[in-house]
């Protein structure tokens, strides 16, 4: 049978878990081996398809031409191939009834999702043009997209990205980020497949993968499984206390900049709930990247929610310890006036909502890599049905607000092969939107036929653990003390949207954040002083990464050349 899973070859993609259905009964749907996707020339509407650009567990994404306003657009129909199979022409139908509800639900939540996309503008986030349903299934259309997935760009990079290509990189993700939040709703699927980088250098964050969590909901048997190195603890199932929100995007945003350092994600967030044998990037890559950085984003990599920093504006405030000490201090006497950030190279347009946005990132260089790739740990693995009890137990004491008190080791049960894992947490804004928010389908679901097959388990191995050391209060220390420091505090509950309140997805950020856990004596947590960088920090590291292009005879622009005439010596 067809794995409904990514290739073998990345260990981050999601995953269907055992599915202990049985196998195909005769009559029923097998997989078919010629693949789900609608050939090339099909007509959808005004859209005529040209080719798959690529499939996924849950969808098939085409390249389409646009014969109505004559574009290239990418189109992303609803196809969770365990559950479903193409049948006549172009229609969809479940692979057995059992799954009907399933996949209605899924379809339900794609559409949703394609709602809530549809409603953003931002150009760091997927844009989605619009969206409908036919052909017992549902569509989106969005932009074309022509760049590399961050995980690719990662891959040719001959070595770890320096410190100014990463905050190139996440500036306008927390800004796409922020956006979302400011509507309520949190993304959840942040992983280095998940960005796009277009031509321009521009990141672009793609699809939420609301159906897939809604069908991982629904589907004991069919365990959808996180992106494990990515997702935080509140993502494992529902605790006390304990709730997503803007902080669970951050944690894999910080995850996805440990890779992109390290070369592997943090150890899984349910494994840190037993031992944390997390080793701070503040050690583990101490000297790639000024000090400050490495500890904001350890920060969001802490694996309690409250000990996370709340929102983007706060790990903004986090990030720019180093970068507004450089705009706020006046030109030393002669000396030219050092820039406050890093200087875009490409323009990309704004939208209004993101006023506050700054400016994209130059590019990230998408040329093919000399050098071979960087070894990339697993982190595709399944989740410990032992672990997930321990994490139930672990959760309760642990939400109390108390830092690890360094617990004793305790060596992680075996992985029950079908064990049926925790739901992943249920208040999916997109899975609790109410039926009455789907469009009406102008054509009815093909009726499902006899019950079916479904796919073979995927497993993958623990990843490797780094070594184990004590966790330091000091990022969070330090953390807390640049927020507090900060001019630009986290308003307390960001502003909503005016979408409708039915439509709006729950987010539930803390009233509170539980500022008691970071100091659990009730003192003020002891400050770790970090050596504020020397004032032309950032346009130094410009000056680096522009003389090495230019050494190399890459081509420098002349905004590029004249910011190296006036300020690298
Ligand atoms: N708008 C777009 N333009 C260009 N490529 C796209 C666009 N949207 C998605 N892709 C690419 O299409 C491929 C399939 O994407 P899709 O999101 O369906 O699946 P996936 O991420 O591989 O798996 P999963 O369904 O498990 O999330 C990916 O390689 C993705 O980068």
């Amino acid at each position: 049978m067809t794995e409904p899973s990514a290739p073998a070859d990345d260990p981050d993609r999601t995953r269907l878990g055992p599915a202990p259905i049985g196998l195909p009964q005769p009559g029923e749907l097998a997989d078919d081996e010629f693949g789900n996707a609608l050939p090339s020339g099909t007509r959808l509407e005004e859209f005529e398809l040209l080719s798959v650009i690529g499939e996924g567990g849950f969808g098939i994404v085409y390249l389409a031409q646009d014969h109505s306003l004559h574009r290239r657009v990418a189109i992303k129909e609803y196809m969770p191939s365990s559950l479903a199979a193409r049948t006549q022409a172009m229609t969809v139908s479940v692979r057995s009834r059992r799954h009907a509800d399933t996949f209605e639900a899924g379809r339900r939540s794609f559409i949703n999702e394609a709602r809530l996309l549809a409603s953003f503008d931002h150009p760091s986030l997927i844009k989605v043009h619009r969206f409908w349903e036919s052909n017992g299934t549902a569509y989106m259309v969005m932009p074309y997209y022509i760049g590399r997935t961050l995980g690719e760009v990662l891959k040719a990079l001959p070595g770890p990205p320096d410190e100014l290509w990463l905050r190139t990189l996440l500036m306008p993700l927390l800004d796409a980020l922020e956006t979302m939040h400011r509507a309520d709703t949190c993304h959840r699927d942040i992983a280095p497949d998940n960005i796009m980088i277009l031509e321009d250098g521009r990141p672009v964050i793609l699809d939420l993968g609301a159906a897939r969590r809604v069908i991982g909901d629904m589907t004991q048997a069919l365990t959808v499984i996180l992106k494990t190195g990515y997702a935080p603890i509140e993502q494992y199932g529902e605790m006390p206390g304990v709730r997503q929100g803007p902080w669970t995007d951050l944690y894999a945003l910080a995850s996805v900049v440990h890779f992109a350092l390290t070369g592997r994600t943090p150890p899984q967030s349910v494994t840190r709930m037993v031992t944390d044998k997390y080793q701070p990037l503040a050690h583990s890559a101490a000297g790639q990247c000024s000090a400050a950085f490495l500890e904001a984003i350890d920060a969001c990599l802490a694996v309690l929610p409250q000990h996370r920093p709340q929102s983007v504006a706060e790990l903004r405030a986090l990030l720019a310890a180093t970068e507004p000490r450089v705009a706020a201090r006046p030109p030393p006497p002669r000396e030219p006036a050092p820039r406050p950030t890093p200087p875009p190279v490409i323009a990309v347009p704004q939208p209004p909502a993101a006023a506050s946005s700054p400016a994209p990132p130059p590019a990230p260089d998408l040329a093919p890599a000399p050098a071979p790739a960087q070894p990339r740990a697993s982190s595709g693995a399944w989740v410990a049905a032992g672990a997930l009890l321990l994490v139930g137990a672990a959760g309760l004491a642990y939400t109390l607000g108390r830092p690890t008190p360094s617990p004793q080791p305790s060596p992680l049960p075996a992985v029950p092969a079908q064990a049926p894992a925790a739901p992943v947490a249920a208040a999916s804004a997109l899975e609790s939107l109410p039926a009455s928010a789907v469009p009406p389908s102008p054509i009815a679901v093909a009726p499902p036929v006899a019950s079916g097959a479904a796919p073979a388990a995927a497993t993958a191995p623990e990843p490797a653990i780094a070594r184990s050391t004590e966790r330091k209060p000091a990022a969070r220390a330090s953390a807390s003390a640049s927020a507090s420091t900060s001019a630009a505090p986290a308003p307390a509950r960001p502003p909503k949207t005016d979408l409708p309140a039915d439509e709006r997805p729950p987010l539930s950020p803390p009233e509170v954040s539980d500022r008691s856990a970071w100091s659990p004596d009730g003192r003020p947590p002891k400050v770790v002083p970090v050596q504020p960088p020397a004032p032309d920090y950032v346009t130094r590291l410009k000056c680096n990464d522009l003389l090495q292009k230019s050494a190399l005879g890459d081509p420098v622009t002349d905004a590029e050349r004249s910011f190296m005439q006036r300020q690298c010596r």
